[in-house]
């Protein structure tokens, strides 16, 4: 494993996270993350009462979640996050779930998230008290409407929009968009980006599912938007959405890279009644709204300007 996927794959059991069930009690792991606080908001506007576990500066991994806490708890109804990278890379399109997975994983991040899912199905063949839900998410981007929470990297952030924060904020010089050579249009990679708020949702709809007696056991959901935008749709978007130049750097593929990441999401709708509600330019919006309450890193005029929107 090289350094940058083991950095790679290190910040990204940072944000892990799981949402659990327990007597109308739900635990988030992961719950000041970007994800997870948004679960949190989630929750409790739906008048679950929440117990976070956090540990502030790294997080605790699902496997350690479900080793630890679920038997001392007697856990037997979460939800676990997860991820399209366990479909490897795939070849046809959009993703449906019952495609295979475990196949071609490009990323150490994506074959951890695999095995865990195989022995979370195990689990639910061996006793047939547990009820679990995985939720693939795709790629979760945006911020809190209310401009309270969003994405708030310490150190050099992986993902596109974390990235593209940075640069707006002058702390990075430019976006480094890596490979323009993919089979796309446009020769940048695709993903499907839903609103973090979207993904926060699908775990209520998840947990109301296994609280309804309706799960069968384990049983797993793409939770995207099922259209796919490309990086450098992302950038312009935000350029628009910011008003504000993101210079840009092309730089080769970055390693476990694939080009096109899109799923269908209709067995979420059918059985968690879920779909996104917010598009990109909302998504973008959103960060912006953040970015101008969370000015820190913004020089006075800058700060200024924001203001002014
Ligand atoms: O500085 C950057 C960062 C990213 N990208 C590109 O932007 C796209 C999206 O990258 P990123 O935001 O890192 O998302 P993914 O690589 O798609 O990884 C996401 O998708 C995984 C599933 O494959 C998830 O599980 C991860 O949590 C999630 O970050 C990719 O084409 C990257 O090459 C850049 O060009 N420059």
């Amino acid at each position: 494993m090289t350094s940058s996927q083991k950095n790679r794959m290190k910040s990204r059991y940072h944000n892990a996270h799981s949402v659990s069930l327990c007597a109308g009690h739900s635990g988030v792991t992961g719950g000041t993350g970007f994800i997870g606080s948004h679960c949190v908001v989630e929750l409790i506007q739906a008048n679950h009462s929440v117990t976070v576990i956090s540990n502030l500066a790294n997080s605790v991994s699902a496997s350690d979640f479900i080793d630890t806490l679920c038997k001392k708890y007697c856990v037997k109804k979460f939800i676990f996050s997860s991820s399209p990278a366990v479909y490897g890379k795939p070849i046809k399109f959009p993703i449906k779930e019952e495609y295979a997975t475990g196949v071609g994983i490009t990323n150490p991040y994506g074959k951890s998230k695999y095995m865990i899912e195989k022995i979370l199905n195990d689990i639910t063949l061996i006793d047939k008290e547990w009820k679990i839900i995985s939720l693939r998410y795709f790629n979760p981007i945006g911020a809190h409407p209310s401009g309270i929470i969003g994405e708030n990297p310490t150190e050099i952030p992986d993902q596109l929009m974390p990235f593209i924060i940075q640069v707006l904020k002058r702390k990075l010089p430019y976006l480094t968009v890596f490979g323009n050579d993919f089979e796309t249009p446009d020769g940048t990679c695709i993903r499907d980006y839903i609103h973090v708020v979207d993904a926060a949702r699908g775990h209520l709809s998840a947990l109301n599912r296994i609280a309804n007696g309706k799960c069968g056991g384990f049983e797993m959901y793409n939770l995207g938007m099922g259209k796919g935008h490309s990086v450098m749709e992302i950038v312009k978007a935000m350029q628009y959405a910011t008003g504000k130049n993101i210079p840009i750097k092309m730089m080769p593929r970055r390693l476990g890279d694939v080009p096109c990441l899109c799923c269908d999401p209709t067995l979420a709708a059918k059985n968690l009644s879920w779909k996104t509600t917010f598009t990109l330019e909302e998504m973008c919006r959103d960060v912006f709204n953040w970015l101008k309450k969370n000015p820190n890193g913004f020089d006075d005029e800058e700060k200024q300007e924001l203001k002014q929107g």
